[in-house]
């Protein structure tokens, strides 16, 4: 009797770490610290999450009060790497300000520029961004930055010295997903540092669809911090950004306008 061929289920093992300024990731989802119910609730959110990198509102930080709880109470900064940024600020001026606090208070320099252009879009002002990135760069810092998803901005801010470059999906804490996915494709071929997109995601498809676009990575908070189930809901972030990624390397097949057999009849004995 003919042997039947050998088939195998176990997945290859690859690793499929990234890179910023000379630090390497395996995981490749960045997750918020706001907006949780506790940070008993967030620091939970985050280990399900698998993130290693961990955004904090520098602003909403306690520095001040000794007995109120700390997010590094709940998050070890030793084995998260946490990375300062300037959500609040409308100016480059105040964006400054604040990073060199952080760096100050915990020695940062790897950072998330968000220079905010109003209130109601929270749309980053970006000839306010690009003249930060410079500053902060200059100052030694190492700028991962919020922009607005237009190609040649983004290769402005990288221009100006931006380790990341982080377009919006779409308005922070709307979860409307990438709405623009024609821009986002662009900003990804055209860049020379990571592009991680950052905003707007509202669940697992839209993270997943920004990995397929070639993104290197998400960063997001509203989508899990603010679903029925946060752990849940980070547990299917990461298995999103995961699967998105694997399709991106594994390369989609084409688009077709009309249909093709899926069990084609030639050959057949
Ligand atoms: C956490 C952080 O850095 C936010 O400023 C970010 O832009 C997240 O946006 P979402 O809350 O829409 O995910």
């Amino acid at each position: 009797m003919a042997s039947l061929p050998v088939t195998t289920s176990a997945a290859p093992t690859d690793s499929d770490s990234w890179t910023v300024a000379g630090r390497t990731f395996s995981s490749r989802l960045i997750v918020g610290t706001g907006k949780y119910k506790d940070l008993e609730q967030n620091a939970a959110a985050v280990a399900a999450s698998g993130a290693e990198i961990v955004t904090v509102a520098v602003r909403r930080v306690n520095l001040t009060d000794p007995k109120a709880p700390k997010l590094t109470d709940y998050i070890d900064p030793k084995v998260t790497t946490f990375l300062p940024n300037t959500a609040g600020c409308f100016t480059a001026e105040a964006a400054i300000r604040t990073l060199r606090l952080a760096r100050e208070a915990g020695d940062w320099k790897l950072v998330k520029l968000e220079v905010l252009a109003e209130a109601k879009t929270l749309y980053p002002d970006m000839i306010e961004t690009v003249r930060a990135t410079e500053l902060l760069t200059k100052e030694g810092f190492e700028v991962m930055v919020y922009c607005t998803d237009d190609p040649i901005m983004a290769r402005r801010c990288e221009d100006a010295g931006a380790v990341a470059i982080m377009p919006l999906g779409a308005p922070i804490g709307s979860g409307l997903g990438v709405q623009n996915p024609v821009t986002i494709r662009l900003i990804v071929e055209g860049a020379k540092v990571p592009v991680l997109v950052d905003a707007g995601v509202g669940t697992a498809s839209d993270a997943a669809f920004a990995m397929e676009l070639g993104c290197d990575g998400v960063l997001m908070n509203t989508a899990i911090a603010e679903a029925k189930d946060p752990i849940l809901m980070a547990r299917a972030m990461k298995a999103a950004v995961e699967s998105g990624r694997l399709a991106y390397r594994a390369g989609r097949m084409p688009k077709r306008m009309y249909a093709d057999p899926s069990s084609p009849l030639a050959g057949l004995i």
